[in-house]
């Protein structure tokens, strides 16, 4: 199996549907980001990468970055952490409130935003919202091994000025004693960690240690424990993609974890760790053309986990 051919054939046969899907455009700095655009990035355990297409062009991981907060929320208080957020599939939209009041203010799981709002939450404790936004950052150079990671502050601001309805969101948890910091230092935060950008060479590689038992197989270093690694890439499994995770595991069979963004994080356990990128969205806001890729790589390498 030649993962390089595999990769430059699915940039080749998803040429003629580039700009595909719709860009998020409520927050308005992703708004501008040109659709017609698609990257892949392979990074094997044995310490191999391969990419194709539009695979060095910086994006907004978004949604994405639920996944590396998640990580560093367990490190912080482990399983106390479940207590405040679930591991249910959702079954709604990334954005969705109406689970909230019927489940006294405990989010579904840790990849909706409403989880994901709690988990920041928890990192922040003890912290100013900018020593977070540090501490999440140094956390992302050190599991990418890239010190030239950044933030983009436009995007960040951005969705400052627009994220009414992740507002809503933290202020309903608040209310159910849920959030613990100020609503605007906890989403502060959660606008910044949204707003990294990455290339898809740069998180394959970041998603290493969910596809190595733990372990960053580049640097050697040991991230989070191999049981812990299973239980994240079992949510990623289940809950990665809203409302569209079942439908994910069915065409692709990889655990994954979508953003508004347009890029998608998959692992193959033991094998791999893949990044696509596409900015077009389909109506469950995940990367249209993202999925269609990754359902033609897990069929090419058979790395579904449901075997063949
Ligand atoms: N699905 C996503 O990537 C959503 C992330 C985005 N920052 C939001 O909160 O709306």
């Amino acid at each position: 199996m030649n993962l390089q051919t595999i990769a430059d054939d699915i940039v080749r046969e998803l040429q003629p549907r580039l700009g595909e899907g719709k860009v998020a455009d409520y927050i308005p700095e992703l708004a501008k980001v040109d659709p017609n655009q698609f990257g892949i990035a392979i990074a094997t355990v044995d310490g191999k990468t391969y990419h194709a297409g539009d695979a060095e062009t910086h994006f907004s991981i978004q949604s994405i970055s639920k996944v590396f907060m998640l990580t560093l929320a367990l490190g912080k208080v482990g399983e106390a952490i479940w207590k405040r957020v679930g591991r249910e599939p959702s079954g709604s939209s990334f954005n969705s409130i109406v689970q909230l009041e019927h489940e006294h203010g405990i989010p579904r799981n840790p990849f909706i935003n409403a989880g994901a709002i709690v988990v920041t939450d928890i990192v922040l404790a003890g912290h100013a919202p900018r020593e977070a936004i540090g501490e999440f950052l140094r956390f992302m150079h050190f599991i990418a091994n890239d010190e030239t990671l950044s933030i983009d502050e436009k995007v960040a601001q951005s969705e400052q000025r627009t994220g009414f309805r992740n507002f809503a969101l933290a202020n309903f948890m608040r209310g159910f004693r849920n959030i613990h910091h100020p609503v605007d230092h906890v989403l502060g935060v959660y606008f910044h960690q949204c707003a990294l950008m990455m290339n898809c060479v740069q998180l394959a590689h970041a998603g290493l240690y969910l596809a190595n038992h733990g372990t960053n197989p580049l640097t050697g270093f040991s991230v989070v424990s191999p049981r812990r690694a299973r239980r994240i890439n079992a949510m990623m499994l289940t809950c990665g993609h809203y409302d569209g995770s079942g439908d994910f595991a069915f065409r692709v069979g990889l655990p994954g974890k979508s953003g508004v963004g347009g890029g998608i994080l998959a692992v193959a356990p033991g094998k791999a760790s893949m990044a696509v990128w596409s900015p077009g969205l389909d109506a469950t806001g995940n990367p249209a053309l993202g999925s269609v890729a990754l359902e033609m790589l897990a069929a090419r390498t058979g790395w579904s986990v449901f075997a063949g």
